[in-house]
């Protein structure tokens, strides 16, 4: 249904007004003379005229203030309260409850939150639960930070960041920290395998005492072995030259000498004993010890 705005008569549509089906049936034939319908000009075709002319009657208009209850109202208006305010259930209802507020009281949420809450009350506990239990589950597995480090044998990183505990590849990038390629078979794990094996590599058949004079005799140099002290041992770094991270020109600096402040200077991460264990020479003596001494370390036990 539709309303025409007041002062204005309505379009031709499907739905007519009484008075216009009305004078429709005015132009039946059944009324003698020109139609009070028609226009006056004869030369034209006849048009219909309002009937508001026809009759002198206006057309019952509609407004919102008339027709406050209608229901094509509805659209426009906000939805209505249920029940409604002059509803036989809100009249009925009204006397039984004490004081319920008007509009929220059968809608409103507040009341049921309380059951809500109680019935998830579970799964909060079951979380609280299982967060408990995740850090005992996991320190079992948890490495110890502190305390001694244990020997790793022959493998050569310990703990540097770029370290990956001996499964590096083969060949070696240059990088800022100077380390450079290594030739093939010349990897960590090669030197590993090659202290495994039972080659001597110490260059000497027994551990002996070595003079200040004899290390530095022995600098690798003129085909002459390249010793290296640490902490009071020499070792024979001459096998270890290739298979050096750093280069051979590197480790040759401390050949001849003690190695251990450059050592530590650059990687002090690196276990020196475990990685040149069987380059191990024998032991620092003073120059009067060495020569008081002819025999092995192992003739005087
Ligand atoms: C003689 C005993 C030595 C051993 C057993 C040894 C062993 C190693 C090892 C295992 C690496 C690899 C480190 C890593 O991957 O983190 C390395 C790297 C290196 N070494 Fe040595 N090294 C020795 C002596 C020296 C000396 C005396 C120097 C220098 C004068 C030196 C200079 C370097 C350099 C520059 C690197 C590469 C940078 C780095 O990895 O930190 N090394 N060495």
């Amino acid at each position: 249904a539709w309303f025409s705005p007041p002062g204005h008569p309505p379009a031709a549509g499907p739905k007519k007004t009484p008075e216009q089906i009305e004078l429709h049936d005015q132009t039946g034939g059944d009324t003698e003379g020109p139609s009070p319908l028609l226009s006056p000009s004869p030369q034209t075709t006849p048009k219909a005229i309002s009937v508001a002319d026809a009759n002198g009657a206006a057309i019952p208009t509609f407004t919102l203030a008339e027709h406050e209850s209608s229901e094509d109202d509805e659209d426009d208006l906000p939805p209505p309260s249920f029940p409604a305010r002059n509803s036989a259930q809100r009249a009925s209802a009204q006397p039984s409850l004490m004081a319920p507020p008007p509009r929220p009281v059968s809608m409103a949420p507040p009341p049921q939150k309380p059951a809500v809450s109680s019935l998830m009350a579970p799964p909060p506990r079951i979380v609280a639960s299982n967060l408990r239990a995740l850090p005992t589950s996991s320190e079992p597995v948890r490495v110890p930070t502190t305390g001694p480090l244990p020997s790793r044998g022959p493998v050569p990183n310990r703990g540097p960041p770029i370290s990956n505990g001996g499964l590096a590849p083969v060949v070696k990038t240059p990088n800022a920290r100077g380390k450079v390629l290594l030739s093939p078979g010349h990897s960590p794990l090669d030197w590993a395998n090659l202290q495994r094996s039972e080659k001597n590599l110490s260059g000497v058949p027994s551990l002996i005492r070595v003079s200040p004079s004899q290390l530095k005799y022995n600098n690798g140099r003129k085909g002459k072995p390249a010793w290296s002290s640490y902490q009071g041992k020499v070792y024979n770094i001459t096998p270890y030259l290739p298979f050096h991270p750093g280069g051979e020109g590197e480790l040759r600096r401390a050949a001849g000498k003690d190695g251990g402040k450059l050592f530590m200077e650059v990687h002090p991460w690196v276990n020196w004993e475990n990685m040149l264990g069987e380059c191990l020479v024998g032991i620092m003596v003073s120059q009067d010890q060495e020569q008081a001494s002819t025999g092995s370390l192992e003739d005087m036990d």
